[in-house]
């Protein structure tokens, strides 16, 4: 029996800076994350985004991975340096054209391109003005994606504004393990604020060009105390609020958990009424990129949270040191039918990664990545009988690809990528995949 209706969106995703390569070819301009991974001891294996998968130069092979998969849609996201090379102002042709050329591929192959217009590269040249700091950033970014929803009006009707802010604000402004590298609570803070009003912008300049579906992705983790303890599970909810509500308070309830306060202290601006309205934009859908959950401990010590993740059993982790938890991903997309209002809800992405063999026989084997997603898969089977609104499933990733600060050392592909050749090799996890997509999920 089929665990998921026809129709369901079954697709992959990827970002640019992770495959394309190529970051200043055809006029485009550098991005910060061109800038932090050429900094020495930014990244783990010493890599950069210079080659990745060489995506900008495969893509039709790429689009053959896909079409193999039998996925109905492909989520990728666009190099708002490569469009507008200075971040505003002129439009390169030369990069638009090649993401004319992407869609139109995708199309001619019956699959759906869903664009991500900002994962994570912001155009250096932005970023030498204040970057998301800048109160003026969220109208440049409102501008960046008309030029886009005019190009493809007519072509493409999915849409996600930003990948995962709470990355953005928390890795890039705060702990500075993301590019622009910043370890300022207060920029954090701001930014937070500034990406939901730059989403905002986006959905609302699309209300007057697009006609169909936008929305944000968001990183939800659940946060569990890590013993029966009063102090562990304050600890457990003060970090829900920092991690999960900071964003789905402020687009689905217009406010930003009181706990924030708490946490980032003076730093913390004082948000009015209007800020708060101005942020309550969920849009048509909700991504949620889940991964794993938390197990929070008390620890007054470890500022400002007061809190600390303790790591999950060797057998029951993945190569990035996260728990294989599918029961969170069933507990997350409950949160928005018991929280918010049940809206439509994509997982925009799901995966691991694992330490998997090279090719033998062009084929890699890779058991635990099938045991996760089908565990997973069965867990959003599950949320959908129960009444979650879940419109569709995205595998994060296509293939093996630049892991930001871990550079290529992680791989969460179901194909391989041979890092001399770039040849794209499949895991068994690419065929059970197809099986999933062509039985409906009947093979879970
Ligand atoms: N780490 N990890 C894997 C994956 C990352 O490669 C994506 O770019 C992000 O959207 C999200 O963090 C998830």
């Amino acid at each position: 029996m089929s665990a998921f209706p026809e129709g369901f969106c079954w697709g992959v995703a990827t970002s640019a800076y992770q495959i394309e390569g190529s970051p200043l070819a055809d006029g485009a301009g550098p991005s910060i994350w061109h800038r932090f991974a050429h900094t020495p001891g930014h990244i783990a294996d010493g890599e950069t985004g210079n080659i990745a998968c060489n995506h900008y130069q495969r893509y039709l092979e790429d689009i053959g991975l896909l079409h193999e998969l039998g996925v109905n849609a492909y989520r990728f996201s666009i190099a708002w340096g490569r469009v507008l090379p200075e971040g505003r102002g002129a439009i390169n042709r030369k990069g638009l054209g090649f993401y004319q050329r992407l869609v139109d591929a995708l199309l001619e192959r019956g699959i759906s391109p869903v664009i991500t217009l900002y994962h994570w590269d912001l155009p250096m040249a932005l970023q030498d003005r204040g970057g998301w700091i800048n109160p003026d950033s969220p109208q440049w970014f409102a501008d960046y994606a008309e030029v886009l929803f005019r190009t493809f009006a007519d072509r493409v009707t999915s849409w996600i504004t930003i990948n995962e802010p709470w990355v953005i604000a928390v890795l890039g402004h705060l702990e500075g393990r993301h590019a622009p590298g910043w370890r300022d609570p207060s920029a954090a803070a701001r930014v937070g604020h500034h990406l939901l009003l730059a989403h905002a912008a986006a959905v609302a300049s699309y209300r007057t060009l697009g006609h169909g579906q936008i929305g944000i992705a968001l990183n939800l983790e659940p946060q569990h105390p890590a013993y029966p303890k009063a102090a562990d599970l304050l600890a457990a909810q003060r970090r829900d609020a920092f991690v999960n509500r900071w964003f789905l308070d402020a687009l689905f309830l217009a406010s930003y958990p009181i706990e924030l306060a708490q946490i980032f202290g003076p730093a913390w601006p004082k948000f009015g009424a209007v800020a708060l309205d101005q942020i309550h934009y969920p849009g048509d859908f909700i991504g949620v990129n889940y991964y794993t959950r938390a197990r929070v401990a008390a620890a007054p010590e470890a500022k400002p949270l007061g809190a600390i993740c303790l790591p999950p059993p060797r057998e029951k982790s993945t190569a990035m040191g996260w728990e294989i938890y599918p029961e969170g991903l069933g507990e997350v997309l409950g949160w928005f039918k018991e929280r918010y209002g049940n809206p439509r809800v994509l997982i925009t992405e799901n995966g691991a990664a694992f330490a998997d063999p090279a090719p033998c026989a062009g084929l890699v084997l890779d058991p635990q990545r099938i045991v996760y997603l089908r565990s997973h898969l069965r867990a959003a089977a599950q949320a959908l009988a129960a009444g979650v609104d879940l419109g569709g499933y995205f595998v994060w990733s296509l293939m093996d690809n630049f892991e930001w600060a871990e550079g290529y050392s992680k791989r969460f592909g179901l194909y391989w990528v041979d890092r001399q050749t770039l040849q794209r090799y499949p895991k068994s996890s690419a065929h059970f995949y197809r099986s999933v997509i062509a039985t409906q999920g009947a093979v879970l």
